[in-house]
């Protein structure tokens, strides 16, 4: 056996496993299996099963998930930097997929970071509804809102909360929870051996009152009718059916939905068989478990439960992006033309203390003038003009001078730790908007005046990817009718947006971020 097992640990899986046990400990001398996940928000998967340059065989509880192979190494390739798929350990796509989250629903990954499952959830909704993503931690979720912004998702919130405060905030507003709990990881020893070395026999028991409490809170922020997933990468029965089975005696109103996936997963031990085993000696991946809970309780209309905070108790319809003139860059509500002009302020980010300041400090003790709101978003409308043709729809929401377009209007994130309030559009320095690099990631071809397709198998992807400026003729931009070819070009990889370059006469300024970069 590669990996030394704790002897406590050991005896209580030959308890729980009996004549099991041989088998379960046999995989601990195995290589873990390795997965990606196509995201959907760029590529179906069909495609990238036809242009990948490495074998991907189906994960069967995932449409979307795939076996990669030892030496595939998919990291390492541009269509990695073009967000086109997640590399994720293959148990680990199952929760989503018991979630059953669909475009437009109200979606909340109460532990979210580094992004896995959420990046997962993003391309389920495609782009309607919308999706807060939690993490306790504040490093944590640094990954977390990169991840989020590399897959291209639009209708993303980053908080950085306690679940007790989100659902405060948000009562029975969401449609779907998913808590991927903090939790011993005793399914993770054979990929991680960190976790053998954190885990003792007390940490089961350390985990078990936490998820308790992230419960709770979740049991207050999912509407009557919701579903709730609840998901650990350990074996613990008291993390699992233990946790659930307390929470479901305190919170009658919500039941098991059974939850065996294809039929690869195993039942979950007494008392819940309903919910969901994952074994490493009965499926390729690691162990998890998972337990699918509906809220019983009638959505009630006009309740004033599901309404976001400052709303007057009036629900928020869920809005198609299309109807937003989305995509297509057809007609609905423009951005800027709303009177909700919010502002909250840079640097702090627990908002609601805003700074409507025209004034920061440039660093050498002097004074420098900023742009006012109004500055901000005319220079914004005049960049998505000339630069897209169209206006994404959302909230807008100010961070200092940088502005996002939110799911949600501002006041519903007032006083939370807010990350990232919406999608990243970009900035304004010295009265121009420079656009921001998730913007990038977030559009089709189509969707900018200016865009330029890199071949993913040539050294100039590579180039691209490392910050290098480019060679690129004029004939090599698709450029839309009427347009100049200088200015901001949308890089793509094989016809996958990748970032912002900047062309003039034949040369094409790199401006791929340099915390972004393949080193
Ligand atoms: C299993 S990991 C989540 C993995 C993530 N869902 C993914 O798919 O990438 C659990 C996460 O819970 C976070 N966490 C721990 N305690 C928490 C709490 N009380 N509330 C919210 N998040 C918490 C940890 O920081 C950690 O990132």
């Amino acid at each position: 056996m590669a990996v030394q097992l704790p002897h406590s640990f050991s005896e209580r899986m030959k308890k729980l496993l009996g004549r099991e046990y041989e088998a379960f400990s046999e995989t601990y001398g195995e290589i873990p299996h390795t997965g990606i996940r196509v995201n959907t928000l760029k590529i179906t998967a069909d495609e990238l099963q036809r242009i990948s340059p490495y074998r991907m065989d189906p994960i069967p509880w995932c449409s979307t998930g795939f076996y990669t192979t030892e030496g595939a190494r998919p990291g390492k390739h541009p269509y990695y930097h073009a967000g086109l798929y997640y590399i994720q350990e293959p148990s680990a796509m199952a929760p989503v997929e018991l979630l059953g989250v669909l475009p437009g629903d109200r979606v909340l990954d109460l532990c979210a970071a580094p992004g896995g499952k959420s990046t997962q959830i993003a391309a389920k909704l495609q782009g309607q509804g919308m999706l807060i993503s939690n993490d306790l931690h504040p490093e944590r979720t640094k990954a977390l809102a990169k991840n989020l912004e590399l897959c291209g998702a639009r209708n993303a919130v980053v908080l950085n909360e306690s679940p007790e405060r989100i659902a405060a905030a948000f009562p029975g507003f969401f449609d779907r929870i998913l808590i991927d709990a903090p939790c011993s990881g005793e399914g993770m020893f054979r990929k991680d051996e960190d976790m053998v070395r954190q885990w003792d026999e007390h940490t089961p028991a350390k985990y078990a009152g936490m998820q308790r409490e992230i419960l709770r809170a979740a049991a207050l922020a999912l509407r009557p009718g919701g579903t709730l997933v609840y998901s650990t990468c350990t074996f613990s029965p008291e993390e699992n059916e233990g946790s659930i089975a307390e929470f479901l005696a305190a919170y009658p109103q919500f039941s098991v939905v059974p939850a065996h996936g294809t039929g690869s997963f195993s039942p979950g031990l007494e008392p819940l068989p309903g919910t969901a085993r994952l074994w490493p000696h009965k499926v390729k991946g690691e162990g998890h478990y998972i337990a699918v809970l509906r809220h019983n309780g009638k959505p009630e209309e006009e309740s004033g439960e599901g309404a976001w905070p400052g709303s007057g108790g009036k629900s928020m319809p869920a809005m198609p992006l299309e109807e937003r003139g989305g995509r297509n860059g057809e007609g609905g509500r423009t951005a800027i033309s709303r009177k909700d002009k919010s502002t909250v302020g840079r640097g702090d980010s627990r908002n609601g203390r805003n700074g409507r300041t025209s004034s920061r400090n440039d660093g050498r003790g002097r004074s420098a003038a900023i742009a006012s709101e109004g500055d901000i978003l005319a220079s914004y409308a005049e960049f998505a003009r000339e630069q897209l043709g169209w206006q994404p729809d959302g909230f807008p929401v100010l961070f200092g001078e940088h502005l996002y377009l939110s799911p949600l209007p501002r006041e519903a994130l007032n006083g939370l730790r807010t990350v990232r309030p919406g999608w990243y559009i970009g900035h304004v320095r010295s009265g121009r908007f420079i656009p921001g690099h998730p913007l990038a990631t977030a559009l089709i071809p189509r969707e900018s005046k200016r865009s330029l397709s890199l071949a993913g198998d040539g050294p100039e992807a590579v180039s691209y990817l490392k910050g290098e400026t480019l060679s690129i003729s004029e004939d090599g931009l698709m450029i839309a009718p009427g347009t100049s070819p200088k200015g901001y070009v949308l890089v793509c990889i094989d016809g996958y947006s990748a970032g912002w370059g900047k062309w003039q006469d034949g040369i094409l300024k790199n401006e791929y971020p340099v915390g972004w970069r393949w080193t």
